[in-house]
């Protein structure tokens, strides 16, 4: 883990009014926009687990970078990519070559948490962008709905988060939405774990009625309150009422159900454990001073 190259005033001189910027054009966006945390949130985890959170994620297929990662079928749904670029073209404008996109995602992903009525974030600055992109490692390394709890903790271990951070960060699940292709699978072909609640089941087969979707559109929230950073996803998978399977599993797991229950009454202590979490995630396997650089575009290399 390379954080320490990582500081929390990295762009104090090279980029003064940085998070000015940022807090402003995020609000005009939320504002337009009610889904957008979600998407952002989501954005941050895709690019984080695919080489490190060096904005790979941002990158078009051109004859330099081959496949851009969007290609992998595991980044279905992503939004937003673009808005990135667009805040870019506003830092390059106050201070050209300075701030990277793969910092620019982290910041967007923070005033999401917050703007959402989460916990405010401090997170330490000076990623640098890749040069470079994998759809395979994307295709290896974003987990599919259906992971046990063990491929969680394998999926969240690099970053040095221990089990209570596992489930915390999982809480993201607390905004958006998933669309049926994510769901039909435990509809149809149901797997030890995969028991939810009666009324919601009835729901997700309405919403879903076939087990190939017919349509790339419909989508189901992921918890009762997908516009607000809360714990009321932890009460819905203690409910039965996981969108996804490993949203149940970690409620029935004896080693995350006792802190599942623990987040599903303690705000304070979820924000808390959300918090260190999100800078694990954010700051595990970043490319930092000589290495890669600084894009002028996000959706391009220098
Ligand atoms: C490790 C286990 C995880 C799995 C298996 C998983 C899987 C998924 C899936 C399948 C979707 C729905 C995509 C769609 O159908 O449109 C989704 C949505 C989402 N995920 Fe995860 N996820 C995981 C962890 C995370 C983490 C760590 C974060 C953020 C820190 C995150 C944030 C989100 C958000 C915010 C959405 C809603 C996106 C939207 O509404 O646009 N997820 N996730
Ligand atoms: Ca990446
Ligand atoms: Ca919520």
């Amino acid at each position: 883990i390379r954080k320490s190259q990582l500081a929390y005033d990295y762009y104090k001189f090279s980029c003064p009014n940085l998070i000015p910027i940022v807090k402003r054009e995020m609000l005009s966006i939320f504002l337009t926009d009610v889904s957008a945390p979600a998407a952002f949130l989501r954005l941050m985890f895709h690019d984080c687990q695919v080489q490190g959170c060096d904005a790979s994620i941002l990158l078009d297929s051109s004859y330099q970078t081959v496949n851009s990662e969007m290609v992998s079928p595991r980044n279905f749904g992503i939004r937003k990519r673009e808005t990135i670029g667009h805040i870019k073209s506003i830092l390059e404008d106050e201070c050209p070559g300075q701030v990277s996109c793969a910092d620019i995602i982290i910041l967007a992903a923070k005033e999401s948490v917050f703007f959402t009525g989460g916990p405010q974030i401090e997170i330490p600055l000076g990623r640098k962008d890749s040069t470079t992109c994998s759809f395979l490692e994307a295709d290896a390394k974003l987990p599919a709905p259906s992971i046990t709890v063990d491929e969680l903790f394998a999926t969240f271990i690099s970053t040095g988060m221990n089990i209570e951070e596992s489930v915390a960060i999982m809480g993201a699940h607390t905004l958006g939405a998933g669309h049926c292709i994510n769901i039909v699978s435990r509809l149809y072909e149901p797997q030890p774990g995969d028991r939810m609640n009666f009324g919601f089941e009835t729901l997700l087969r309405l919403a879903c009625p076939t087990k190939i979707p017919l349509t790339n559109v419909t989508f189901v929230h992921n918890d009762v309150t997908p516009l607000i950073f809360d714990i009321h996803y932890y009460r819905d998978v203690l409910m039965g009422r996981g969108l996804f399977s490993i949203d149940s599993r970690i409620s029935r797991d004896p080693r995350t159900a006792p802190v599942v229950n623990r987040f599903a009454i303690d705000q304070n202590y979820f924000f808390q454990v959300f918090s260190s979490a999100f800078v694990k995630l954010s700051s595990a396997n970043v490319l930092t001073k000589g290495q890669g650089e600084v894009r002028r575009q996000c959706n391009c290399v220098n």
